[in-house]
């Protein structure tokens, strides 16, 4: 077979109409029929770009020169906003974020899912397209139910060619009722300084490596596509508190002394630090994130802390020593302080460990939670299984209308968490469990277990199949699915329907504004 030619090579210089916004915020234009991605641009610009690296099916290309710009282009305020590989969007104004999220998930839910959204004529969807120009957009997503590689799945749908568009129609799922209706993104009146977490790998500064000097420390974000830490001082979508913690933290090992962990060579102490800050308590936690037991001068860095970050009341040190980017080990203790920090939402008091997963974006957690509940559609009598239930936050929400709450989570400290939680409320209709939802869920049905309501809020990859499997056995009346991940949604939500289930709605929450990250929730029903 004669292999396909591709029209452009590497430093060849072309001029691209861009069609659409990837899942990661890359613009998507086409040289001759080849898709090129192109950091930087916007939907409805016409640039001039370099190409940076060509592969079989598409390649990458720098912006050079704007031919024609898009009205919804600003100026990124953040002034290490193009070496920073924190944020994607912050040049694309606020509002055509909003649109742009909305129209991503109607895209993938179309395209990977294969589902029908109402109001949408296929491939016809109002708003900035969340992909590529027509072919692209009706590119079906074939490649089997898992991904291999998430950004891989991705690209490979932007890039496959034409002629999909009646495999795509002729597959796609009739949803009843005229399709699925996906309401405008829930978005932010004030949509900066909104991250409760900030987790900040710490390096060397390269001129002093370069110079054999002691080396001061540097920590900051990673630059986009690299490991590359691009130093910062204050980062516009974090509390400042938690911008303040870093700067402290840095400036303690810089006079306490301590080297940063070098990733190629596997040596070195300090890896991350972790800061976490209750939006409603002002209660701070610093995590030290180390290669090894051992912090050399523990009591000057605890000292330190302490005196300049007076509302901190946990430092705790976390130990990983394996070569991975995972940035948690599995050690951790107390070094001062209290071994969680607490919280509020919505007059819920909520412990915190270290390791626990708490959304990072607290305002917009509650319009998420608020979501949630509604499509639960609680009387109070209603067994409710919380899957992923991280420290029981959406447990606790529901537990106030049902009539008991099952909660099963993977991080132990997480479970511990999540019992003290509804002890510290007074709330005695939820209980927990650690473990894997895939294997508790199906021993839960064999104990007779019989949910109404099922909610999962898994992470980026998705339900197990396995779980997906539990939860068509068991035919609760509604399924309640948040989602941080509209790929992996859309394949689950492909697999619920097959099952029986109908999708009736999905609300999509800015929880990661002037990022490419969506978050939404989504209503089955049975039949
Ligand atoms: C997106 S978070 C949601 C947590 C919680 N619902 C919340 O809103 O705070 C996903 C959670 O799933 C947990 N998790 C990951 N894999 C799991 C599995 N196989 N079984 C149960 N929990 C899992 C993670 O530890 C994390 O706490």
């Amino acid at each position: 077979m004669m292999k396909p030619t591709v029209p452009v090579g590497k430093n060849d210089t072309v001029t691209l109409d861009i069609t659409g916004l990837t899942h990661e915020g890359e613009g998507v234009g086409r040289a001759d029929g080849f898709t090129l991605f192109v950091q930087g641009a916007l939907p409805g610009e016409r640039v001039k770009a370099k190409v940076l690296k060509v592969k079989k099916t598409y390649g990458y290309a720098k912006p050079i020169e704007w031919l024609q710009s898009s009205p919804d282009r600003v100026d990124a305020p953040c002034p290490i906003y193009k070496q920073c590989g924190g944020c994607q969007l912050q040049h694309f104004s606020y509002e055509a974020q909003l649109v742009w999220k909305r129209q991503h998930v109607v895209d993938t839910l179309e395209r990977i899912g294969k589902l029908q959204v109402r109001g949408e004529e296929a491939g016809t969807g109002a708003g900035a397209r969340s992909s590529g120009d027509g072919d692209a957009d009706r590119a079906v997503e074939a490649t089997g139910t898992r991904f291999a590689s998430e950004a891989d799945g991705d690209r490979a749908v932007y890039a496959r060619g034409k002629g999909l568009a009646n495999e795509a129609d002729a597959d796609r799922a009739t949803s009843g009722n005229g399709g699925i209706i996906v309401h405008p993104t829930i978005g932010m009146d004030e949509p900066w300084r909104y991250r409760n977490k900030a987790q900040v790998p710490i390096g060397m500064a390269m001129a002093d490596l370069e110079n054999g000097a002691a080396g001061s420390l540097i920590g900051g974000f990673y630059a986009r596509g690299s490991h590359r830490i691009v130093d910062m001082d204050a980062c516009l979508i974090q509390h400042e508190h938690n911008d303040e913690a870093v700067r402290q933290v840095k400036a303690i090992g810089n006079r306490v002394g301590i080297s940063a962990y070098d990733e190629a060579t596997g040596r070195g102490i300090l890896r991350h630090v972790v800061v976490r800050t209750g939006f409603v308590t002002g209660e701070m936690m610093v995590v030290l994130v180390t290669n090894g037991p051992r912090i050399p001068r523990v009591e000057d860095w605890i000292a330190g802390i302490r005196e300049t970050l007076p509302q901190v009341k946990s430092i705790v040190q976390n130990v990983n020593k394996r070569q991975t980017n995972v940035i948690f080990g599995d050690e951790t203790r107390t070094l001062w302080g209290s071994d969680v920090i607490y919280d509020e939402l919505d007059g819920i008091r909520f412990a915190i460990s270290a390791r626990s997963f708490y959304q990072v974006n607290p305002a917009q957690t509650l319009r998420l939670y608020q979501s949630a509940v509604d499509y639960a559609g609680l009387t109070g009598r209603e067994n409710v299984i919380d899957a992923y239930c991280g420290i029981g936050t959406i447990s606790l929400f529901l537990a106030r209308r049902a009539g008991h709450v099952y909660g099963v989570e993977i991080v132990p400290e997480a479970i511990e968490d999540a019992k003290r939680n509804a002890e510290l409320n007074g709330i005695s209709n939820a209980s927990f469990e650690a473990g894997p939802a895939e294997v508790v869920i199906p021993r839960w049905r064999s104990e007779g277990i019989r949910p109404d309501v099922i909610v999962v809020d898994p992470p980026r990859k998705g339900c197990d199949e396995q779980l997906l499997d539990t939860i068509l056995a068991m035919q609760p009346e509604r399924v309640v699915y948040v989602s941080c991940n509209p790929a992996t949604l859309a394949r689950d939500l492909q697999v619920l329907e097959a099952g029986g289930y109908r999708t009736v709605e999905v609300q999509p929450v800015d929880m990661f504004p002037h990022t490419s990250h969506v978050e939404s929730v989504c209503l089955l029903v049975k039949g």
